[in-house]
Order: structure tokens, then sequence, then C-alpha cells
């Protein structure tokens, strides 16, 4: 029997149920929640906890693994404050204990440096981005040869998505070669020998990639006594955004709890859109049949977020989905005015279009944060970053270059993971190469010297310096101090700073800018435990945002977001304006390869229409800037409305074109210019 709980009076009796689903029973079933957009998914889920931990559960033992770090933060503050509305401040001592909530990849990076002895890796492992990883497959294909073959082998990022998508999808080679990448199946012996090569520098080098990190955890699940260590760990596992993981997250998920008690799982099929990253939403359809009995299944289908038309225009674009398990979702709130389908010339008109608009809704009281702007690839936003930054109005952008990729910024974490694993040899190359006078054939030499020696770094004190590198010592003498770890962390920072900062002015025009950068990673810093912490969090869920150039807004003042639509899942604002709804950006391109990739970006226009609650705007360009064209081209194409609006569904919206045409008579048709000045400048070169 569980406890009188006033707090869940405000749940739908379906939330109630799967919130209240076997708390306070001996056992408690697998349950699967099926939830569609907007129906109080993430709102359940921390319910769910708050009142498993106010009926005893042990805060320590409840394992919650979201999509994102941001994700893992708001569930447990949303927790906390639902339990402080029962036991006051008293609820902090609690929740505090919630401390295993975070990605599959950031849990998978702690157990596994935990257990690290019993599975034969070195604790001070450090971790691979994509860069990092593709720069080691590189240096793999070079030293086999492979980078001189006469007809051209696959680029390294080419060989890590192959890679990648094997170890996720845990498919054989030839299959993944077949169905995904039939332009390589001719290197396949090659490519086995690169990825064998590949995970022997690994190890020699004592580094994990992303896919490392869920593939050693499920190993480790295959291992009957650690699976029933880790697996027993936890009395509760709760998994949000089901329908975004793979086939490796669902064998851990089936070792932590091979008969699924104390296991929920949230998600929606019709939001599913990371299959480019091996996700399946086999693992949602096939999680109740892994279980006998079969998992409880609760199905949350009232939407709480959108007005009916906005809804209805919604339902009408994923209904025309091939295949499709999550029923249509329902609304109470009013009407509405319909979402808007906006034909614009171009994309400078429909930068302005979305500036004119935008600058209306705070006139009327509806603030830059609650406005969003999506848009399918982060390169899409740029005309409107300019008229933005011209007209002075800040933003915030989501999911597009990020921080961490900053020149600068790698420069100082590299620093920072060779002194914590002086066998990274990506690491090491990079600061390195800082050095006046020491070039890749030198640096080479250094790492393999020191490489092989028990003390590394140690050894690196003790070797000759290369012939030409200037300022050897001071190098040398910094490795060493923040390896002592006498400054203490994190002002470490300052100390590597204070190595990296002649190197920064040297190789920068810029370095002034830059190095506000560093300041604010030394801030960032300063939010972590311990080095090891902040590498490894920082690698594996790195802050997302940029901000214009026109610098960085603070918290608490007013910006616009702008955000791809794959970062702007589980999000809601009033007003949201969606970029390029043409065939050729949605879907995209890249995307029209197979039915499946698709129906995939028609899930991605869907979960963009559903972040809106009172206003929708699909801006429909009729020229927009395209790539691959030849030298003649004027780089723009005509576009026609996406596909996933035929005309069957205008009904759904209404139609304007901008500007109104008394301002501008008709779209001009492109005529010959009357002097052809480009010709002439052909010609000079004829
Ligand atoms: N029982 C409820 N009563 C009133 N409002 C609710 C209820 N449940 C959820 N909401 C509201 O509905 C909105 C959507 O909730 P939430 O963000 O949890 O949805 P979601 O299912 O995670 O959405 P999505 O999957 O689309 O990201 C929020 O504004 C939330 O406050």
């Amino acid at each position: 029997m569980s406890l009188p709980a006033p707090y869940l009076d405000a749940l739908n009796p379906e939330q109630r149920c799967a919130v209240e689903h076997g708390v306070g029973a001996a056992a408690c079933p697998p349950l699967l929640v099926i939830a569609g957009a907007g129906s109080g998914k993430t709102n359940t889920l921390a319910h769910r906890v708050a009142h498993l931990v106010l009926n005893g559960a042990d805060p320590y033992r409840i394992l919650l693994m979201t999509f994102s770090r941001r994700a893992a933060n708001e569930m447990t503050q949303r927790v906390e404050r639902i339990a402080r509305k029962v036991m006051g401040d008293r609820a902090g001592a609690l929740t505090g204990g919630l401390n295993w909530a975070g990605t599959f990849h950031g849990i998978g990076a702690r157990l596994m440096r935990e257990h690290a002895e019993r599975i034969g890796l070195d604790p001070a492992f450090t971790i691979h981005d994509r860069e990092d990883s593709a720069d080691l497959m590189n240096l793999v294909r070079h030293d086999l040869g492979f980078s001189k073959t006469e007809s051209r082998f696959p680029t390294k990022g080419t060989c890590l998505s192959i890679y990648s998508r094997c170890v996720n999808a845990g498919q054989a080679l030839d299959q993944v070669l077949g169905a995904n990448y039939p332009w390589c199946a001719g290197w396949a012996s090659e490519l086995k020998q690169l990825f064998a090569a590949y995970v022997d520098a690994k190890q020699r080098h004592n580094v994990l990639d992303y896919d490392d990190l869920l593939l050693y955890w499920a190993q480790t699940m295959s291992e009957p006594d650690l699976a029933e260590e880790i697996g027993g760990r936890f009395d509760h596992v709760l998994v949000d955004e089901y329908q975004d993981t793979n086939a490796l997250q669902a064998q851990v998920l089936l070792g932590l709890k091979p008969d699924g008690h104390g296991l929920t799982v949230v998600g929606d099929d019709a939001q599913a859109i990371y299959s480019f990253r091996a996700a399946t939403v086999r693992n949602i359809l096939d999680f109740p049949k892994a279980f006998s009995p079969p998992a409880r299944l609760i199905t949350l289908d009232r939407n709480y977020r959108s007005t009916q038309a906005i809804l209805g225009a919604a339902n009408a674009v994923i209904d025309l989905a091939r295949e499709r398990f999550t029923k249509n979702l329902w609304t109470d709130r009013a009407a509405g005015s319909p979402p808007q389908l906006v034909g614009v010339r171009d994309e400078a008109d429909q930068a302005r279009y979305i500036v004119e608009r935008v600058l209306e809704h705070r006139e009327s009281g509806i603030t830059l944060k609650q406005q969003a702007v999506l848009f399918r690839t982060s390169s899409h936003s740029a005309p409107l970053e300019l008229e933005l930054t011209r007209r002075n109005i800040p933003f915030v952008k989501f999911g597009g270059l990020k921080f961490l990729d900053a020149a600068h910024v790698k420069d100082m974490l590299a620093l920072l993971r060779f002194v914590q694993n002086p066998r990274d040899r990506v690491a090491g190359f990079r600061v390195l190469l800082l050095m006046q006078g020491v070039g890749p054939a030198s640096a080479q030499k250094v790492l393999d010297a020191i490489g092989s020696t028990a003390d590394p770094l140690a050894a690196l004190a003790d070797l000759p310096p290369p012939p030409r590198a200037g300022d050897w010592r001071s190098f040398v003498d910094a490795v060493g101090e923040l390896r002592s770890g006498a400054a203490g962390w994190p002002m470490e920072i300052e100390r590597a700073v204070a190595w990296y900062a002649p190197h920064l002015d040297r190789i920068h025009e810029d370095a002034e800018t830059r190095r506000a950068d560093l300041v604010q990673l030394a801030q960032i810093a300063s939010g972590y435990p311990s080095r090891e912490r902040f590498l490894t969090e920082l690698t594996l869920d790195p802050p997302d945002a940029t901000s214009d150039q026109a610098g960085v807004p603070m918290l608490d003042e007013d910006y616009l977001i702008l955000s791809t639509i794959h970062s702007a899942k589980g999000q809601e604002w009033k007003s949201v304006f969606v970029l390029n709804v043409v065939d050729g950006c949605m879907p995209s391109d890249l995307g029209t390869g197979t039915s499946a990739e698709i129906e995939e970006e028609r899930r991605l226009l869907y979960v963009a229409m559903t972040r809106a609650k009172d206003d929708l705007h699909l801006v429909v360009p009729q020229r927009f800037f395209t790539h691959g064209q030849n030298a003649m081209g004027d780089r723009h194409v005509y576009a026609s409305r996406s596909r996933f609006i035929p005309d069957r569904l205008l009904s759904a919206f209404e139609r304007v074109s901008w500007p109104k045409a008394s301002a501008t008579p008709g779209y001009p048709t492109r005529k010959a210019p009357p002097v052809d000045i480009g010709a002439r400048m052909r010609r000079m070169w004829q």
C-alpha cells in the first residue's frame, strides 16, 4: 500500500497509473509508457521517481537515464520540487541521493571506471570525442598504407561511421556495408583490418571512444557475476526517450534487470529521430515481449501543450506515416488560430519575416525566450543569424558549432587529457604540436619514447628535448606540476592557461577574444569535483549552446532561441517558427535515400510542430541556397513545399505570403540582367 499522495492529484488517470505502478508492492514488474508529444512524459517520470522515493525507495539505488545531462538535471530538480511539497526542506536530503542520473554514456563511463580493474581496463582511461576518434582512425589508416591506395579509400569520417554502426547496431561489417554503405563494399577486408588496428591502438593508448562506453558496458553485463553485481546496485532503473536508444543500450538494460523487475521505460515511436546513430524503434516495440509475463503498457495520449489547431495539423502530418504505433493525440485546449504556412521569396525574406513577427510578439508581451526558431540543419539559420545580429536581437543557438570544438578550447583540454592519461596519443600529439619547432616527426618520437615506459611523464622529464623545440623546459615543468596536483583542482586550470597563453598569442591573431573562452572554461571546470570528472563529463555531454557574436547574453537577459530540431527535443515554446519547410531541407537531401530515412524526416517535422503551444509558423521560401552546384550556377534553386504537407493537408493550415502582395507586386521573375557583368568577368579568362 502506498501512502496518500496529494501531489498526484493534478495527474490524469493514465499518468497516475504510470506513477503508481508497482510502488509499495513487493516486486515492481516492468513498465512501458508510450507517451505522445506533450502528454506529460517528463512530468510523469519525475512524479514516478518522487513517488518511489517518498514511499521508501532508496534514492542511491535508483538509476535514471535520460537523453542528455541537461534533461537529467531538470528531472532531478523536478523530483525535488515535488518532494518539497510533502516534506518541505527535508526533501533536499532525500533527493540529494539521486546521484545516478545521467546519460547512458555518462553512467557507462562511471561504472566502467569503478569496475576497471575487474575488466582489465586502466582506470585512468580518457575518452575520445568523435573528432579525436576520427583522428586516431586516420593515424591507423595511414600506418596501414590505406591513405595511399590507388582508388580512394573511404575517408576517416566514413570509416568511423561504419565502425560505429557495426558496434551500436550489433551488426556484422558486411551487413552494414550492404545496407548503409554500398559504395564501400569493395573495401570490406581492408576495413576489417583497419578496425582491428583501431581497437588495438585504443587499447594501447588507454582510451575509450563513445561507442566503447556502451560496448564495454554491454560486454560487462554478459558476465554473470558482474551483471548481478552491477544490476544489484539498483532497485529501479528508469529510462526516458527510449525510442532513441540502440541495440547495445537495450542489451545493457536487459542485462541490468533480466526479469524486468524495477524497469520503467518511456518513449514515443512517433518522435524517433536518431536512427542515424543506430537507434531503433524496435527497442520500444519489443520491450513488452522481452519479459514473461509481458511488461505492462500504459499510453498517454492527452496533449497538454498545443492548441487544437496546432495539434490537428501535427496529427495530420504524422497520420501519413507508413507505420505508426502511437495513437492520435487529443487536447481540450481551445482551438486557437491555425498554424501558418508562410510563402516567402527567399531565405533573406524568411529571416526578415521572422524578425518582424518575433518583434511583434514581443510587443504583445511574449518574451523572446518563449519563442523559438527551429531548423533541420545548423547551417540553415545563417541568414537569420545575420539579420538578428544586424537588428541587435540577442539569441542563443543550440545544436550548432560547439564551444568545445573551438581549436583553443580543444588545445587546453588536450593538455589536461595528456596529463590525466599520458598514453592518450591523440591528446599528446595535439599538445606537442603547439610548441614552436616541434613537428609531427619529433612529436611521434617523443610519444614513442615515453609510451612504452611505466611512468610516461617521468620519462618525459628525462628525455632530451626535440632538436628545434622552443622552451621545452616550461612544457615539462607545467606537465609535471599539473600531474603532481599541487595547485589543486580547479586552480590547476590557471596553471595550464599560463603555459598555453604564449602559444595562443603566437598561433591566433584574435588571441584576446579566445582568452575569454578560456576564462569560461575555468568557470565550467569549477563545477566539477576533479579533473577526471570534468574531462569525462565535458567530452560526453558538451555544453551545446553557442551565442551570437554580439556577446553571450546573461542568463537573466531575454534572448531568442535558435535550435536544430534534434536539439529541440523535449522542449516547448509559446511560439515556434520552422525554417525551410521545402523538399531538399525537409526531407533533407541527405535523408532521402531510403523510405525509412524519409519516414524519419517526417517525424522530424512532427517533432518540430509539436514544440509549439499557441502559435506555429512553417516558412516556405521559394528559392533557397544550395550546395554542390557547378560554378556557373547561382547556387539557388527553386523549391517546392515539403512533400509532408501535400495539398490534402492544406485545410489544416492558414496560407499566407509575405511580404503582402501590395508591398511587393508578385515575385519578380528572373530576367536576364540588362548588363551581363558576370559574362564579361568570365570572358577575361577565356
Ligand atoms: N496532468 C497535467 N495537467 C496539466 N498540465 C500537464 C499535465 N501533465 C503535463 N502537463 C503539461 O504539459 C506540457 C508537456 O509536458 P512534458 O514536457 O512533460 O511533455 P512530454 O511528454 O515530455 O513532451 P514531448 O515528448 O513532446 O517532449 C507541460 O507544459 C506540462 O506542464
